[in-house]
């Protein structure tokens, strides 16, 4: 190189140093009535709160739970190296805005850069036109029909194979794999028309996947990490993917299959089940005309309804062999039921008589394990442009926000004193059940992004909880606390193996 190109090489350097120091000193900061906002306990200089993002998940939550009771509602400030920066919220008054406010608070590059490999554009990554097709094929797909298919056929027939296998059962059996077996063949057959088992290859390999993924928001350096150990993430992904693209296929045949039978070729008395089943994917096909997007919004749907529910319905178990008092009343609520649809010799029973609206105490059971352990821990959004909070905090465009719904939902000052106890009846008002704002109790999110099966999700554990607390004693065989192991969701680490005795 002569000495005219290593001038104008160093003259380009210095020119990109003197840039990248303009840009840092212009910068626009997170601040409050012009002020920096105070850091959590921990912050380390130069490393920010990198290390507490490194450490286990457990931990990390404390460490979110120890700042909600250090701030009570204030914002504070996260700064990891490497990362945009951001707060750390906890007033219900902000969460509302930003459920208001979606188009300003989204998941952005952050979230969307860290889930792509697992969920590319899936309804949890999508945007706008993707994002609205694939919640009208979901919202058609978890209408008032299917949902009552959902109760009076599919479930009852899933939940009866289970409780076979339980009355069968000898020595130790993990409660979390028989409700991941529940909901893994509900949503595979409902959603799919197609027969899906907890511990097929494919939801191994989610399962891993999950995990990994859920790894990225704690490690700023994942890119360098994976290239190293990323191998069997990358195994898992590709297992993942095909799983994605057979359930396209298959719901392609299923369609050829339909259009014979609607041709007079084939006609064939069909079940209420069969009727309905598939009908997530194909309204997914109908409504998007790239497979790899449908096979990415299937999979996306299968995460969000099947591990959600299983892993509440496992936490539910978890805390009602610690309360026995608990217990009697479902049971107490149960027999009510019986009396009431005069059912009290019944040899089996109808899991049909237990619905939300007959069942208040097992819902406020249900709502307040799910404030205790909610099965989406925590949240993540981008700033897309500059935006104040309702507390005046100030946050300049790309800021992370990140609120953790497992310390938001344990706050004294939301929930009252007894906020960190497990208390159904703070559910209950004169025996009726209780509704609390999505932004003090966000466990289904809020806005226009709510949790679409909410209503899924309740038919299922009203059924569930009961049935099994009727017929069953459970009593666990861990002693202490249990926790959850890294993953998008909130499975229990080493899953919940408890010794089964019949009661009838
Ligand atoms: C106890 C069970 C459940 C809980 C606690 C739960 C919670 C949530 C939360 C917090 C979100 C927002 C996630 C985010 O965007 O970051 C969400 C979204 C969603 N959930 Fe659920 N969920 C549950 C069950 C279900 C079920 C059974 C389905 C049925 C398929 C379902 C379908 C969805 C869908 C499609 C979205 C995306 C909505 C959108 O972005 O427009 N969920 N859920």
């Amino acid at each position: 190189m002569g000495i005219v190109d290593s001038k104008a090489a160093l003259y380009a350097l210095g020119f990109v140093i003197v840039a990248l120091l303009l840009r840092a000193s212009t910068r626009k900061s997170i601040r409050r009535n012009g002020q920096p906002l105070r850091k959590p306990p921990n912050t380390l200089p130069l490393v920010g709160n990198g290390i507490q993002f490194l450490q286990d998940r457990w931990k990390l939550f404390a460490w979110f739970d120890k700042c909600q009771r250090i701030f009570g509602y204030e914002t504070v400030a996260l700064t990891v190296p490497t990362l945009p920066p951001g707060v750390l919220i906890h007033d219900p008054r902000n969460l509302e805005f930003v459920f208001k406010n979606e188009g300003i608070f989204t998941k952005g590059n952050f979230v969307k850069g860290r889930s792509w490999d697992l969920f590319g554009n899936g309804i949890i990554n999508a945007d706008g036109e993707f994002w609205k097709v694939q919640r009208k094929a979901g919202l058609s797909f978890l209408n008032t029909a299917n949902l009552r298919v959902l109760t009076e056929v599919a479930l009852p027939q899933y939940l009866h194979e289970s409780i076979n296998d339980l009355r069968s059962a000898t020595g130790v059996v993990d409660l979390q794999h028989i409700f991941h077996e529940i909901t893994t063949q509900l949503m595979g057959k409902m959603a799919y028309n197609m027969e899906m088992h907890a511990d097929d290859d494919f939801s191994q390999s989610f399962d891993y996947a999950s995990g990994a993924t859920a790894e990225r928001f704690q490690n700023p350096l994942w890119p360098i990490t994976e290239m190293f150990f990323g191998m069997k993430f990358r195994k898992c992904v590709a297992v993942v993917k095909n799983f994605g693209r057979r359930i396209v296929t298959s719901a392609v045949h299923d369609r050829q299959i339909q259009k014979e039978r609607e041709d007079g070729t084939a006609v064939e008395e069909e079940s209420k089940l069969d009727q309905i089943s598939g009908s997530l994917i194909q309204s997914l096909l109908d409504a998007i005309p790239d497979e790899q997007t449908v096979a990415d919004a299937a999979l996306t749907y299968l995460s969000a309804g099947r591990d959600t529910t299983g892993q509440a319905l496992t936490w539910t178990f978890y805390l009602l062999m610690k309360y026995p008092s608990v217990v009697s009343k479902i049971r107490q609520e149960a027999q009510h039921r019986f009396q009431e649809k005069d059912l009290t010799n019944a040899t089996s029973i109808d899991p049909t008589v237990f619905t939300p609206a007959t069942m208040p105490y097992t819902m406020a059971v249900f709502y307040e394990v799910l404030r205790l352990y909610p099965p989406i821990p925590f949240e993540i959004r981008q700033c897309m442009q500059d935006a104040s909070l309702p507390d005046g905090t100030f946050l300049p465009k790309d800021s992370v926000l990140v609120w953790c719904l497992l310390a938001m939902q344990r706050s004294r000052l939301t929930w009252g004193d007894d906020a960190s106890e497990f208390n159904p009846e703070r559910f209950l008002e004169d025996g009726k059940l209780i509704s609390k704002s999505a932004s003090e109790f966000p466990v289904f999110y809020g806005g226009s992004r709510t949790c679409l099966g909410k209503k899924m999700a309740e038919a299922i554990a009203v059924q569930v909880i009961p049935t099994m607390v009727e017929l069953f004693e459970f009593e666990g065989v861990e002693e202490g606390e249990r926790r959850s192991k890294t993953s998008l969701t909130l499975p229990m680490e080493g899953g919940l193996p408890v010794r089964v005795r019949v009661r009838r």
